[in-house]
């Protein structure tokens, strides 16, 4: 009996220590950690103040070549550990199995454990491929989208009047984006519009709370006892009985070889076939759980770019001239309709919003990736499994030796060069390259840039030749970036006055 209590305690002990030398960090040469000096290192100030902490990573650290780590408020066992560029190729081309950016999504937002979607190779393979190859078909659809969701959300203004942009855009984008994503059916049923909208919201919140009051061993039990955890369930659960009938008639409408699956281009669709190609049936929850993935991949970021440009927009007036003009041009040339030509030619507008991109990129850091397993570098620096890497790119967009005169907002940087350079793809809104990570870098690089890119203009050619636009107060500039941990968005509070423009 004692032999086999003592086997039973070096058991334990040996796995214990196993354990501890799996997430005890290992690396072989010094990184160093980058603290706030006046000792005041708690999870609320690195929410809110995490850029300076990165900024001055970047500039001790990371420009000389070294790597450097920083407190991760979501398991403090494991710092975040920030890479300098030297490293990008290595971590960009690491096969799945080695770094990996789904699990390290899943860790990082503690997706699992909030009811949250997982990042799937279908949800992935339907953007990547059959948005992409759909766009150009898309455009002027879209382009529709963008004029119904002005008229019905914007409210008439023949005079300066004074409104909240974001919630607008985000309406309008919304429900642009879903008649790509879920299709007809559901695209203007008001519950599934404000599921989705209200979606990611609610996954914050859910996340917000586990990572508050769970240590990362007990974030299983919160589905049980949070209601924050609850609702995000919930919302899933909906999801799925709203997607219930739309699955089934697409699949009975492919089953009876109606043809009408010609008719449908959009992510059902696509996600379907994806299934099917792998020989798998497709349950509601599967296509909800690949829906509200692409919805939080999609619907905030996007309209909050939308905004941030709209904000350099009126602090640019002269560009905002010149942009409106070349709309005009385009749209003349084009009698009054939109195609993917006719977006590509929109290089004011194009360079303009590569500069406020840059200017206020909303990721603090991309390229992010989970080791599974130890990863040596070229010059063998040494990673232990377990760590989280990723790239600075705020710091990148702000670094004087890519950008010269970083601070200066110059709404013709990428347009010049794109007459001189030679190569027009250096310079595109989507264009991902060494210099320019927002959008991430290799193969994991955000697959729904081009989608993006297409709608942002197309909102704005929608707005900008129908209104006019400015803050509130004379003199009044852009209002200043929020932090939200690795995330910094437009400020989102702040009124501005429109106006319809006469002709
Ligand atoms: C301005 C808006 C957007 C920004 C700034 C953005 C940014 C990003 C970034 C930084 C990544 C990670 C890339 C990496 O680590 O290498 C990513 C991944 C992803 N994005 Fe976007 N994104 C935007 C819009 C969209 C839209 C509109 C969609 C869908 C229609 C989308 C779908 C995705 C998906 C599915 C992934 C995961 C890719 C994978 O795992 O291979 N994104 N995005």
């Amino acid at each position: 009996m004692d032999a086999a209590i003592f086997s039973l305690i070096a058991a334990i002990g040996g796995w214990c220590v196993l354990r501890w030398m799996r997430t005890k960090p290992s690396f072989n040469r010094p990184v160093p950690r980058v603290e706030f000096d006046d000792g005041d290192n708690s999870r609320v100030r690195y929410a809110r103040e995490s850029e300076k902490l990165i900024a001055k990573g970047y500039h001790d650290y990371l420009r000389k070549g070294q790597a450097f780590s920083m407190r991760n408020v979501v398991d403090d066992r494991r710092p975040l550990v920030f890479l300098p560029r030297k490293y990008l190729d290595e971590v960009k081309n690491a096969p799945e199995n080695e770094l990996s950016f789904p699990k390290f999504m899943e860790n990082l937002s503690i997706l699992r454990h909030a009811g949250g979607p997982l990042i799937t190779d279908e949800l992935c393979h339907a953007t990547r491929t059959d948005l992409n190859r759909a766009l150009p078909r898309l455009t002027q659809q879209m382009y529709e989208g963008c004029l119904t969701g002005c008229r019905e959300f914007i409210p008439e203004c023949p005079d300066w009047t004074s409104i909240m942009p974001y919630p607008l855009l985000l309406q309008i984008f919304n429900r642009i984006g879903q008649r790509v994503l879920v299709g007809p059916e559901l695209a203007r049923n008001q519950e599934w519009l404000d599921l989705t909208q209200n979606y990611t919201t609610s996954l914050l919140q859910g996340t917000n709370t586990v990572r508050a009051k769970y240590t990362p061993s007990l974030r299983w039990l919160a589905k049980y006892f949070e209601r924050d955890v609850k609702v995000v369930y919930k919302e899933r659960q909906r999801a799925a009985a709203l997607l219930e009938p739309v699955l089934k008639s697409r699949l009975a409408a492919r089953a009876g070889k109606q043809k009408q699956t010609d008719q449908h281009e959009d992510a059902i669709e696509w996600l379907i076939d994806d299934y099917h190609r792998k020989g798998r049936k497709v349950t509601a929850q599967e296509i909800a759980q690949d829906q509200l993935g692409l919805t939080l991949a999609a619907i905030h970021n996007t309209a909050a770019t939308v905004l941030s440009t709209l904000y350099d927009l009126i602090d640019h007036p002269a560009s905002l001239e010149d942009i409106r003009t070349e709309i005009r041009q385009t749209m003349e040339e084009h009698c009054g309709k939109f195609t993917r030509a006719a977006l590509q030619s929109l290089r004011h507008l194009d360079s303009f919003m590569i500069e406020s991109l840059r200017m206020h990129s909303m990721p603090q850091v991309t390229v992010q990736r989970l080791a599974l397993i130890p990863k040596t570098f070229h010059d063998g620096f040494h990673i232990p499994a377990g760590m989280q890497v990723m790239f600075a790119n705020r710091p990148l967009n702000h670094d004087p030796d890519v950008y010269p005169d970083p601070e200066r907002f110059d709404p013709k940087r990428f347009y010049d060069d794109r007459d001189s350079g030679g190569n027009n793809k250096q310079h595109h809104f989507a264009t991902v390259s060494d210099d320019s990570v927002t959008f991430g870098s290799g193969f994991h690089a955000c697959p729904g840039r081009f989608f993006a890119q297409d709608v942002i203009k197309l909102l704005l050619a929608s707005l900008l030749i129908r209104y006019d636009f400015k803050f509130a107060e004379e003199g009044q500039k852009r209002p200043v970036d929020m932090t939200d941990n690795l995330v910094v968005y437009p400020n989102a509070t702040v009124p501005i006055l429109i106006k319809e423009l006469s002709f």
